[in-house]
């Protein structure tokens, strides 16, 4: 059983004054993520990313497929216990404390009422709020009620936890704890799902990423697997009493680090750059492929043919 799957979940928004018009937010999805595994969303602006989370959330209906998380249908009731949710732009009664809005969430999720207060603490602390526990949210920054947003859909320690963009309106530092914390449930044991634009986070933090543009699937699998790629490339390293012309001409990037001297080739030409060193009377130091970066796969996914609807 997974944490988390979806079988060609599809939605089609109704758009305009009568409804007439549509919006397709998502092409027909199917995913699946194991638990315990931290899966990143990762895509740019408009690619669906909150779309899928709502329909997972059962906040939205999809236009046809289906959802599952831990084997039951999204709507089901009793998966109110297991799962949390942090949106993208939360919205709590700012009247209210974190710690009343929070033991407010843990009553909600059914968290015996003698365990909430010590729950509500220990979150409290957890996203470092417990200072400003008695603060009413109306006074809370942005970054604050992000991380207000994050206590509220872990204070019931749920086992799979949802956040669509957890580090947006973060600075340095909020993104970094964001970041210490999603390791840290991870180390639980908990499912993580989430949304992200930036690679950097997905990098540090995933097993696996799901690249999404415009709605559709772009590309699955581990950072690892995603990044494996050569890209017909070879990165050679020397040392030379000077810098070699040959070389140079041929290579795609050509220059001198603290020791060595360094150059990009096709990988058709690596033996004839090793030619032109061995004449030079230089002396080989390395030849590596060299290998995708998560950008490139992200960004040439995104500008593959096709990737325009
Ligand atoms: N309620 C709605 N009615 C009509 N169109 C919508 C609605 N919600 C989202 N969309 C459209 O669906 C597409 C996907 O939006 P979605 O918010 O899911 O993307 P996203 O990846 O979360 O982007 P962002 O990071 O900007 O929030 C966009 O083109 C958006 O304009």
């Amino acid at each position: 059983m997974f944490a988390i799957e979806t079988v060609a979940l599809e939605k089609i928004y109704q758009t305009g004054f009568w409804r007439r018009a549509t919006r397709r937010a998502l092409w027909p999805l199917s995913l699946s993520v194991p638990e315990h595994e931290v899966f990143g969303f990762l895509g740019p602006n408009g690619a669906g990313k909150t779309t899928t989370l709502k329909l997972l959330m059962s906040l939205i209906y999809p236009t046809s497929g289906e959802a599952r998380i831990l084997g039951l249908p999204v709507d089901d009731p009793n998966l109110k216990r297991q799962i949390g949710y942090s949106p993208e732009q939360p919205y709590f009664y700012d009247h209210l404390t974190a710690h009343e809005l929070l033991k407010y969430y843990a009553q909600l999720t059914g968290v015996p009422a003698k365990e909430q207060s010590k729950k509500v603490e220990g979150v409290l602390e957890r996203v470092g709020l417990r200072d400003i526990k008695k603060l009413q949210l109306r006074k809370f920054s942005k970054g604050m009620l992000q991380r207000v947003s994050i206590a509220q859909a872990i204070v019931h320690d749920p086992r799979i936890v949802f956040l669509d963009e957890p580090m947006s309106g973060l600075d340095p530092m909020g993104r970094r704890e964001v970041r210490d914390l999603i390791q840290e449930l991870k180390e639980e044991g908990k499912t993580i799902f989430f949304s992200t634009h930036i690679l950097s986070d997905a990098e540090t933090l995933c097993d696996r990423v799901a690249v999404v543009n415009k709605g559709e699937l772009k590309g699955v699998g581990s950072i690892a697997e995603l990044k494996s790629r050569g890209t017909g490339e070879s990165e050679i390293l020397w040392e030379s009493a000077g810098e070699i012309a040959e070389l140079k001409k041929r290579a795609k990037s050509f220059h001198r680090s603290a020791e060595f001297w360094r150059a990009v080739v096709p990988d058709a030409e690596v033996y004839t750059a090793i030619d032109c060193i061995r004449q030079a009377k230089g002396r080989l130091i390395s030849v590596t492929s060299v290998r995708e970066t998560l950008e490139d796969y992200f960004f040439e996914r995104l500008n593959a043919p096709g990737a325009e609807q």
